[in-house]
């Protein structure tokens, strides 16, 4: 029986825009997306039988046929004609309904490990138009690293991404839907929030983290941060001990930081974690899919 076994990682959204309403109810956007080294691990067993089985140490996301990384694996099944029993085990860490890409981390994950168990032979191009039909941050996932996403979310422009840069990412105890922030959203409410996402590229790409992190901007704030005012709260601690810049990723709740080093990174990671459980200390990550 074949196994495989990955690393899902989470994502941050350095910069979110979002253009315009679609007649279908989506959204176009305009974002920076960066993958962080906070990952669940992702291991696939196949069975004897043919029965998609999901087994996690994370108590609150679906087991059955609900689960992302089942919807993922069933796509691949029945796309490529391959009846095969699977056991997948997800082990969480990434937080849940967070915007950290966590689930759609987990899709991609079942997406290039079984193009790499039943060696399907698909390129990194075609394994993110089959991820796309299962949500739009599972391209970003599947390429890795850091992109400009256009459409939406699933058109990808790869950009050169930051290196060792230092993050704290602290998520209060709410949950919120994106479906649900989405709808929420006022297009004339954000024409005064919007980033100057040209300028931000450029900051990413040169590595200016400061001219980066002091013109983030996330337009979905609008929606999550006025309904929930523990986002301001955050953000404010995380600038009082020294970030150069914090706003929220996603759809939110949680809300990252940036840091000029190890040090000042260290020391807001442990004033932020006695107030909320759900803190962490991470590296950004920059490798893509199609460097490995
Ligand atoms: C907020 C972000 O995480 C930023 O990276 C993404 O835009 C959301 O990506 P996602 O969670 O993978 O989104 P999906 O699972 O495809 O969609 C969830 C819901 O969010 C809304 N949605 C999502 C993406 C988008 N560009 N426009 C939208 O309006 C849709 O109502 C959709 O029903
Ligand atoms: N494998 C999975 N991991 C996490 N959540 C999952 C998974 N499968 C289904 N879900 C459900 O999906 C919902 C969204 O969870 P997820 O962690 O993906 O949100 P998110 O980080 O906000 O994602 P995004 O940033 O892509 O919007 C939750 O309600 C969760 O129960």
């Amino acid at each position: 029986m074949k196994r495989i076994q990955l690393k899902a990682r989470a994502k941050i959204n350095l910069s979110l825009d979002v253009l315009r309403r679609r007649p279908d109810g989506y959204h176009e956007v305009e974002m920076i997306m960066h993958q962080i080294d906070l990952f669940d691990r992702v291991q696939i067993n196949e069975r004897e039988d043919n029965k998609i089985v999901i087994n996690t140490n994370c108590g609150y996301i679906p087991k059955d046929s609900d689960n992302i990384a089942y919807k993922a694996a069933s796509l691949i099944g029945n796309t490529f004609n391959i009846n095969k029993g699977l056991d997948i085990h997800i082990e969480k860490k990434i937080p849940v309904a967070a915007g950290l890409a966590g689930g759609s981390s987990n899709a991609a994950a079942v997406i290039i490990g079984l193009n790499r168990l039943w060696n399907l032979k698909l390129t990194v191009k075609e394994q993110m138009e089959l991820g796309v039909k299962i949500g739009a941050d599972v391209p970003f996932c599947i390429a890795g690293g850091a992109a400009l996403a256009e459409g939406i979310g699933e058109r990808l422009t790869p950009i050169k991404g930051l290196k060792n840069l230092w993050l704290v990412i602290s998520k209060p105890s709410i949950s919120v839907s994106t479906a649900d922030v989405y709808k929420s959203l006022s297009l004339p409410n954000i024409q005064d929030k919007r980033p100057d996402t040209q300028m931000l590229l450029r900051a990413v790409e040169c590595g200016d983290i400061n001219l980066l992190a002091s013109n983030m901007k996330n337009v979905l704030e609008t929606v999550t941060e006025e309904k929930y005012p523990v986002i301001t709260k955050i953000k404010r601690k995380m600038m009082e001990y020294n970030a150069l810049g914090s706003i929220m990723t996603g759809s939110g709740p949680t809300v990252f930081g940036i840091f000029k080093n190890y040090h000042r990174a260290k020391s807001a990671y442990e004033h932020l974690s006695l107030l909320y459980k759900q803190t962490y200390i991470v590296q950004s990550f920059h490798r893509r899919n199609d460097d490995e």
